[in-house]
C-alpha cells in the first residue's frame, strides 16, 4: 500500500482520528477501487456508475456544508463554509461536463435514483450535524474532502500507477492538482483547529466513532461502483 505524509500537524485531531480509525481508512483510501484508478484497470461500467452517483452525491455534499454555515462557530467561518458551498455547487455543473464525456447526458444523469450507498452516507452527515456541534459536523465531513486529497496523493505514489493511455487519468490529475491539495491541506488544517477550540481531546472516542464511521460509508461509496461491474 503506497504511503504519504499525513495532512495536518503532529500532534493535531486530523492525524488523531486517522490513526484511531487507522483500519477504516486505509480500507477506504486504498480500496480495490481506487487500486483499479491506478492502474488503469478498473471496469468501464464501475466508474461510470460511481460518476452519476458521485453527481448526486456532491449535491447531497453542498447541503452538508451548508448545515456547517448553518453552524459554524465564528463570522468568519460562516464565510468560508459559505465560499465552500459555492464552489461544491460550481463543481456540480463542471461534473455533468464531465460525465458527458463519459457518454452519460445531463437528463439520464438527473434522471438517475439516488443508490442506498449515497443515501446512506450523505443523510448520515446531514444527522451528525444534526444531532452534534461543528466539530461533530467536521469530523463526519473530513474523509470525503481530505480522505480523496490522501486517495490522489496515494495513487500518485503508486509504482504501478499507468499514466499513459490511463482512462481515469483526468479523474487523478483533478484531485492531484495543487488547488485540490490546497482545499484536502486547508480542511485538516480546520480540523485541528476546531479540535483545540472545541475540546476535542475530550472528546477523542466519540469523534474517532464518527470518522470511522464516515470512512466506512466512504469505501462502500467505492463498492456501489465496483458492485455495477
Ligand atoms: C463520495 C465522494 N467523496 C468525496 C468526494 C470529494 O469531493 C467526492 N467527490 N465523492
Amino acid at each position: 500500500m503506497p504511503m504519504t505524509v499525513p495532512l495536518g500537524r503532529e500532534g493535531g485531531l486530523f492525524r488523531a482520528l486517522r490513526a484511531g480509525a487507522a483500519r477504516e481508512w486505509d480500507a477506504y483510501c486504498w480500496h480495490p477501487f481506487v487500486q483499479g484508478l491506478a492502474e488503469g484497470t478498473l471496469p468501464l461500467a464501475a466508474f461510470r456508475r460511481y460518476l452519476v452517483q458521485d453527481y448526486l452525491f456532491l449535491v447531497q455534499f453542498a447541503r452538508a456544508q451548508a448545515l456547517a454555515v448553518v453552524k459554524a462557530e465564528s463570522l468568519e467561518a460562516m464565510r468560508e463554509k459559505g465560499r465552500v458551498v459555492q464552489a461544491i455547487l460550481d463543481e456540480t455543473k463542471l461534473h455533468l461536463v464531465y460525465c458527458r464525456e463519459w457518454g452519460l447526458d445531463e437528463a439520464a444523469v438527473l434522471a438517475e435514483p439516488e443508490a442506498p450507498e449515497t443515501v446512506g452516507y450523505t443523510r448520515w452527515v446531514m444527522d451528525q450535524g444534526f444531532r452534534g456541534d461543528i466539530l461533530d459536523l467536521e469530523v463526519a465531513l473530513a474523509p470525503c474532502t481530505i480522505g480523496y486529497g490522501e486517495v490522489a496523493m496515494r495513487i500518485e505514489a503508486h509504482p504501478g500507477r499507468l499514466r499513459d493511455g490511463n482512462p481515469y487519468e483526468n479523474w487523478i490529475v483533478q484531485y492531484a492538482s495543487p488547488d485540490y491539495q490546497a482545499v484536502a491541506r486547508g480542511a485538516a488544517e480546520r480540523l485541528d483547529r476546531l479540535g483545540e477550540s472545541h475540546g476535542g481531546a475530550a472528546r477523542i472516542a466519540s469523534l474517532t466513532r464518527v470518522f470511522a464511521e464516515a470512512s466506512r460509508l466512504e469505501a462502500d461509496f467505492w463498492q456501489m461502483g465496483l458492485n455495477a461491474s
